[in-house]
C-alpha cells in the first residue's frame, strides 16, 4: 500500500460531519447530487460532496469513492473522509474494497479483528479505528467493474444491516450514472481506451480543458513513465511546478521523494551548496557534514526551478551528474552516486543565453529530452479562464470560511479579457482578493486589475501631456504595477524580482520605499 500526496496541497479536510444525521433516502442524496453535477466546478469538491452526503445518507461516519486504476491494478481513494492523508492506494485483491473490485460482490463486516478480508494497515497508518464497513461496487454501463463504493462506523454502533446494503448498492448505481457527465468519466474512458496508461491522480489538481493543455497532459502521460528529463518552459506563473509535479508522481519514482531547488531564490554561492551538500569543514562554520538536494532525493526527483540563473560552474557539475549519476560534496573528494530524476523549470530563453555564453549548450540538450512549454493563461482561452477563476472563488471561499460569492458576468468578462502577466498565480491572488472583498457578488470593482492592461501604449509624452486621455496611466504607476506583479510572480523574493526586472536589489528597494510599497522581505 502507498499513501501518495498529490502536489503542493495538503490532504483534503472536510468539515465535521453533522452528528447523528437524519436518514435521508437514496432519491434524495442523488437529488440532491445530481445538481451538483450540472454546475461541476471542480470535479474535487464534487466529489467530497457526494461521499459527504452518501455518508450522511447512510448514517456513516465516513465513506471512500474508491477508483480502479487498471493499469497498475490498484484502487485509489478519488474522495474519501481521509484527513489524515492524501491517498490511498491498495492492490486488487487487497483488503475488502480490493475484494470487492475483484469479485464485484458487496461485503458487509462488523467484526473485524482477525478477519483475513480487513486490511488493517490502513488503520493503523491513519490512526482511525474501523468498527463496521459496508463496500458495494461501482459498475459503468456495460456493468464492467470500475471502482468500489465504502462508508466506515455506522453511527450509534452496530452493524450495517441488509437493507443497508440494499440502498448502498441503490446509490452506487445512481453515483456511476451521475459521474457520466463529469470530466472523471472522460478520465476513466480514456484508461479504458489506454490501458497502458495508469489514471488517478495524475492532474486532478489541474485545471484546464484547452486544446494546448489537452495536448500537454498527453505529453506528460508519455514522459512521465520513463526516467528522461523534462524541461518545462512556461512564463512565471503558469503552472510549471504543478506539471513538474505531475510527472513525478506519475512517474514510477511516485512513492520517492520529491525535492525542489529554486535557483532564483538562493544566492548565486549557495546553489552549489544547496543542491550538493558539503563536507565537514568546507568553509568557516561547515562544522558537519550537510547533504544536498540530490542526496535527499535519492530514487525520487530534483526539481530544479529557474535552472537558467544556475551559475557555469555549477552547471558542469550538474552535466556530470546528469551523465554519470555523481558528483563530490561542496569541499569534498569522495564520489557520492546517486539515482535520480531531474526535472527543471526556466522562463528564461535558454537557447538565447547558450547563443550568449550563459548556459552551456551541452547541458541544454541534456536537460531537454523532453520539452514541455507552457503556454501563458492569455492564449489559453476564455473558458480555461472562466474554468480557473470559478475554482479559485470556490477555493478561497472554502479557504477564508466565506460563503462562495457569485461571479458577475461583467466581471467574469473583465477576467476574460485581461492579458494575465503573472499567469495562473496572478489570476489566483486576483480572485483569492475578490473573495474577501466582495459581499455576495463579484463584482467588476473588487477585482485588483488595472484599468488599462497594456504598458506599451503609456509612455513619457502621455505623462508629460497637459491634458492626458482619461484612462492613461502615469509611468510611475505603470513601475509601480509592475513591480507588484513582479514581486508576485516571484513569491515576494526580492533578489529574484530584480534579477527579472534586471535592476539591481537597491535599486528595487529604493522603488518600493519611493512608491510607498512595504520595504520588507
Ligand atoms: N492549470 C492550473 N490549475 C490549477 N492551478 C494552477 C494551474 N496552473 C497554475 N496553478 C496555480 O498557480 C500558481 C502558480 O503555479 P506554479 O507555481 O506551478 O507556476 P510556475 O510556472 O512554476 O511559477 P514560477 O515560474 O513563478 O515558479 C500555483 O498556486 C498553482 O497551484
Amino acid at each position: 500500500m502507498r499513501f501518495e500526496c498529490y502536489g503542493a496541497a495538503t490532504a483534503f479536510v472536510l468539515p465535521p460531519l453533522p452528528t447523528m444525521p437524519q436518514p435521508s433516502d437514496v432519491s434524495q442524496v442523488l437529488l440532491s447530487v445530481g445538481g451538483l453535477v450540472g454546475r461541476e466546478v471542480d470535479l474535487d469538491a464534487f466529489l467530497h460532496t457526494l461521499v459527504d452526503r452518501i455518508a450522511v445518507t447512510m448514517q456513516a461516519d465516513r465513506g471512500t469513492l474508491w477508483l480502479l486504476d487498471p493499469a497498475r491494478g490498484e484502487l485509489f481513494s478519488r474522495a474519501a473522509h481521509l484527513p489524515e492523508v492524501s491517498q490511498i492506494r491498495v492492490k486488487l485483491g487487497q483488503g475488502v474494497a480490493g475484494h470487492v473490485a475483484q469479485v464485484g460482490t458487496p461485503v458487509s463486516l462488523t467484526d473485524l479483528k482477525g478477519e483475513p478480508l480487513f486490511f488493517a494497515d490502513i488503520d493503523r497508518l491513519t490512526g482511525y479505528r474501523t468498527t463496521s464497513l459496508l463496500a458495494v461496487p461501482l459498475r459503468d454501463a456495460e456493468g464492467t467493474i470500475y471502482g468500489v463504493l465504502q462508508v466506515l462506523n455506522r453511527l450509534g454502533g452496530g452493524r450495517f444491516t441488509e437493507e443497508d446494503t440494499d440502498r448502498l448498492t441503490a446509490i452506487a448505481s445512481q453515483v456511476s450514472t451521475a459521474l457520466q457527465s463529469t470530466s472523471l468519466y472522460q478520465e476513466l474512458k480514456r484508461a479504458k481506451e489506454q490501458p497502458h496508461a495508469p489514471v488517478g491522480y495524475f492532474f486532478n489538481r489541474i485545471i484546464g480543458e484547452s486544446a494546448q493543455l489537452k495536448s500537454i497532459y498527453r505529453l506528460v502521460q508519455k514522459a512521465a513513465p520513463t526516467d528522461a528529463t523534462v524541461l518545462l518552459r512556461g512564463e512565471s506563473g503558469c503552472g510549471k511546478e504543478l506539471f513538474a509535479r505531475a510527472v513525478h508522481v506519475n512517474g514510477p519514482r511516485r512513492d520517492k521523494p520529491f525535492v525542489k531547488v529554486d535557483c532564483a531564490a538562493l544566492p548565486a554561492t549557495l546553489i552549489e551548496n544547496e543542491l550538493f551538500g558539503h563536507e565537514k569543514g568546507a568553509f568557516t562554520g561547515a562544522d558537519h557534514r550537510v547533504p544536498g538536494k540530490f542526496e535527499a532525493a535519492d530514487s525520487g526527483t530534483v526539481f530544479i526551478d529557474e535552472i537558467g540563473e544556475l551559475p557555469l560552474p555549477v552547471q558542469g557539475k550538474l552535466l556530470r551528474v546528469l551523465q554519470d549519476r555523481e558528483f563530490e560534496r561542496v569541499g569534498g573528494t569522495h564520489t557520492v552516486k546517486v539515482n535520480v530524476r531531474i526535472v527543471a523549470a526556466t522562463n528564461r530563453d535558454l537557447a538565447r543565453m547558450v547563443a550568449e555564453g550563459k548556459f552551456r549548450e551541452d547541458l541544454y540538450y541534456r536537460i531537454k529530452v523532453v520539452e514541455i512549454v507552457l503556454p501563458p493563461l492569455r492564449e489559453r482561452g476564455g473558458d480555461d479562464i472562466e474554468r480557473l477563476a470559478r475554482h479559485f472563488v470556490a477555493a478561497a471561499a472554502k479557504r477564508h470560511r466565506l460563503e462562495q460569492p457569485k461571479l458577475s458576468a461583467a466581471a467574469l468578462g473583465r477576467l476574460k479579457s485581461y492579458r494575465w502577466p503573472g499567469n495562473v498565480r496572478e489570476l489566483e491572488n486576483c480572485v483569492e482578493s475578490a473573495v474577501v472583498l466582495c459581499e455576495g457578488e463579484i463584482l467588476e470593482e473588487h477585482l485588483p486589475l488595472p484599468t488599462v492592461d497594456r504598458v506599451v501604449p503609456v509612455t513619457s509624452e502621455a505623462t508629460a501631456s497637459a491634458a492626458p486621455p482619461p484612462g492613461l496611466l502615469p509611468l510611475a504607476e505603470v513601475e509601480r504595477r509592475h513591480i507588484l506583479h513582479v514581486l508576485e510572480a516571484v513569491k515576494g523574493n526580492r533578489t529574484a524580482a530584480a534579477k527579472a526586472l534586471e535592476i539591481g536589489r537597491n535599486t528595487l528597494a529604493r522603488k518600493l520605499k519611493e512608491y510607498g510599497l512595504s520595504d520588507e522581505g
